[in-house]
């Protein structure tokens, strides 16, 4: 491989010095720069493939050094060095786009994984994992084009990232979209659904076992730390971890090592950790349900995705591409959306975001005779196709009522649930996905409603 080159901006000549040697005996090439102005010459006269800086220069912050090249160099990464205790800036660094951050006193073996991971984040055209179609993140309103923004900063830090936002929203696309777009997209992303794993074997899921360790474990098996190793781990439903289990992860995350059950020794694991929920994870942590060591670990970085109802102009564009999708499948040329249909879609408040737009569609598509789908094939609750708006997703207040719509409304619900039921046999959880609300949403509006 050919010779890397590294960009060193320090005002103290005795970081600069460490920082050349321990680069050099990895085999780097390094230019030192003393200051901002320093840097940017240096930047123009010679290419690299990577930038240290400190964040205090004489002539500026380390943070003006990222924002240019975010903006003069962008395929260069550029990471930072904070002094001790000042977490806030170094925050805002990553935020700007630097690639991630070491603290003084420096730790040597920190800053070479470091330097290791941001040089594979330079090498140009590391393809993504192969047989896995990048699926795009789609929408033009400015929520969504923030959010684009921001994923393309933080695909290049480290820095764990926390995506608050509602059931069906894109949290598990938007952490993907920060995986592919890095430089561990090479390796594999590993997404798990933290509530879905029974407590009794999370130890083993997460960290692996060894054979005899436990009844049943009749072979070695790596957990999902170790699958993801060099990649990215995905943790949806953080908030639904037990707390035994926070202790263990936070330890693992600080340490970056992990030990199989049974075994005696622990193992080293490279792993940036995004994770996700619905769930007002704050709020958990005043409950005393969540650890706050292990939030301000996972929360460094936080991202909004945005509920579909506040960005309804998102919606031709989804459904359009979302009847792609559909037509795709199942080898077909994509249905067209009508106008009144479109309109239609426009006034629903989805309490299941674009998982229920999807739900909808593939429903509709399934049901539809002709090439357009027309209002009618949508099966929207009836107060959203007479344009009657309601307030959030919580439609069985119509059922308390007295009056004639509210008897229709609470008529058109059963029907929906009764149908999604007997079309999953049963099963709540499908049903739920089906309607494209959340399984507790579902049991709640079964009570009210009186279904059995
Ligand atoms: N902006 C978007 N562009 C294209 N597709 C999207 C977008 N947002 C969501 N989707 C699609 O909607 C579906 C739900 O998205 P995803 O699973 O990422 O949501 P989520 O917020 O993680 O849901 P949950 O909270 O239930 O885990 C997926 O099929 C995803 O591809």
């Amino acid at each position: 491989m050919s010779i890397r080159h590294v960009l060193i901006v320090d005002d103290e000549p005795d970081i600069r010095e460490l920082l050349e040697i321990t680069l050099g005996r990895m085999g780097l090439e390094t230019r030192s720069a003393g200051d901002l102005k320093e840097a940017t010459t240096r930047l123009r006269e010679g290419s690299f493939d990577l930038c240290l800086t400190d964040l205090r220069l004489p002539d500026g912050s380390g943070i003006q050094l990222v924002d240019f090249i975010q903006r003069q160099h962008p395929d260069l990464p550029v990471a930072v060095i904070s002094a001790h205790g000042t977490m806030e800036t170094a925050i805002a660094a990553l935020k700007a786009g630097a690639f991630d951050f070491v603290a003084k006193p420096l730790d040597l073996e920190r800053l070479r994984a470091l330097v290791g991971s941001a040089l594979r984040l330079s090498q140009d055209g590391a393809p993504a994992q192969p047989e896995r179609r990048r699926q795009p993140l789609l929408g033009d309103s400015p929520a969504m084009q923030n959010i684009r923004e921001t994923v393309a900063k933080l695909a290049r830090s480290q820095a764990p990232v926390y995506i608050h936002g509602e059931s069906g929203t894109g949290k598990e696309l938007i952490a993907r979209q920060i995986h592919d777009l890095g430089p561990r997209r090479t390796a594999p992303f590993v997404p798990v659904n933290c509530g879905a794993i029974p407590p009794e074997l999370m130890e083993s899921e997460f960290f692996g076992h060894l054979k005899g360790s436990f009844t049943g474990a009749s072979a070695d098996r790596p957990g999902l730390f170790q699958a993801a190793d060099g990649g990215t781990l995905f943790l949806d439903e953080v908030a639904d971890l037990p707390l035994a289990m926070q202790v263990k992860l936070l330890r693992a995350i600080q340490e970056r090592k992990i030990r199989p059950v049974g075994a005696s020794q622990e193992i080293p694991v490279d792993v940036r950790i995004l994770s996700a929920t619905h769930k007002n994870l704050a709020a958990e942590v005043a409950g005393n349900r969540f650890r706050q060591d292990l939030y301000f670990r996972l929360n460094v970085i936080e991202l909004q995705a945005p509920p579909l109802r506040d960005r309804v102009d998102d919606i031709p564009l989804l459904a359009a591409h979302l009847l792609e999708r559909i037509a795709a499948r199942w080898g077909q040329t994509p249905l067209a959306l009508a106008d009144d249909a479109l309109q239609a879609l426009q006034r629903h408040t989805f309490p299941g975001n674009v998982r229920e737009l999807e739900n909808i569609l593939e429903r509709a598509a399934t049901l539809c005779e002709g090439r357009t789908l027309h209002t009618t094939d949508l099966h929207l609750p009836a107060a959203t196709v007479a344009g009657i708006p309601l307030a959030g997703d919580d439609l069985t207040t119509a059922a308390t009522g007295d009056s004639a719509l509210d008897v229709h409304l609470a008529n058109q619900q059963r029907e929906a649930i009764r149908r999604a039921l007997e079309q999953t046999r049963w099963n709540k959880t499908q049903a739920a996905e089906l309607l494209g609300i959340s399984f507790r949403q579902l049991r709640y509006r079964l009570k009210k409603l009186g279904i059995e």
